[in-house]
């Protein structure tokens, strides 16, 4: 089945242990939580005092996604404050093997995010060491973006690779313009978790919404 992410950037931040509680009432699975320094990306979102926020206002699995330079510095405290999962990006640190080992060493799932102009290519050495593959569909730092299409090409050679290597226990998840069409092509390229912003948050109905992406 495929589980729904929700990007808690397109949430309502007056209101935002309201619509925590509401996306989990919805059947979201997961939040996802994206940490951009205004450095590595182009916007600043929100750090440690908000992710303490999340903490405490959701028993919701944790989905972090550090978009930030020198990602080593900061894992550790994320996952203090509840990640269940981190994903970091390979231009973001030069000790990209060092952090996904403290992710683990510290309990929680290791995850790498690919841009969409980044090659498969340039991660499949740590393959075997992650839980999470994340395609980026849009160029990260802002929701509401339209999903890039070529992207699927890699979804389909990595689940080629997936399953030639037998990495039954990898996740992929996909994230940038994620509507119930989009949803319906990342899903029969094999995508396990669908992330969505915009497209549930601006939503009138939460609960039907998030059924659509899971129907998908
Ligand atoms: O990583 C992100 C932006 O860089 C977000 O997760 C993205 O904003 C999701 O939003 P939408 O569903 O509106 O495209």
């Amino acid at each position: 089945m495929t589980l729904i992410a929700s990007s808690v950037l397109a949430a309502d931040f007056g209101h935002l242990n309201n619509e925590l509680e509401k996306v989990k009432r919805a059947g979201a699975d997961l939040l996802h939580i994206d940490i951009m320094d205004g450095q590595f990306v182009p916007n600043i979102t929100f750090g440690i005092p908000v992710m303490e926020v999340i903490n405490t206002y959701s028993d919701l699995p944790k989905d972090v996604h550090l978009m930030i330079h020198n990602p080593e510095n900061f894992i550790k405290k994320f996952i203090e404050l509840g990640a269940d999962y981190i994903t970091v990006r390979p231009e973001s640190t030069e000790k990209l093997e060092y952090c996904l080992e403290l992710i683990k060493n510290n309990g929680a799932k290791a995850g790498i995010a690919l841009n969409p102009e980044t090659e498969l290519e340039t991660i499949l050495p740590y393959m075997h060491e992650i839980d999470l593959l994340l395609f980026m569909t849009i160029n990260p730092g802002f929701g509401g973006q339209k999903f890039i299409h070529r992207v699927v090409d890699k979804m389909a050679e990595a689940d080629r690779y997936r399953r030639k290597h037998e990495l039954t226990n990898l996740l992929f998840e996909v994230d940038g313009g994620i509507n119930e069409h989009t949803a319906k092509i990342c899903v029969e390229n094999k995508i396990d978790i669908l992330v969505s912003g915009s497209t549930i948050f601006e939503s009138d109905n939460f609960k039907n919404t998030i059924q659509t992406l899971k129907e998908s």
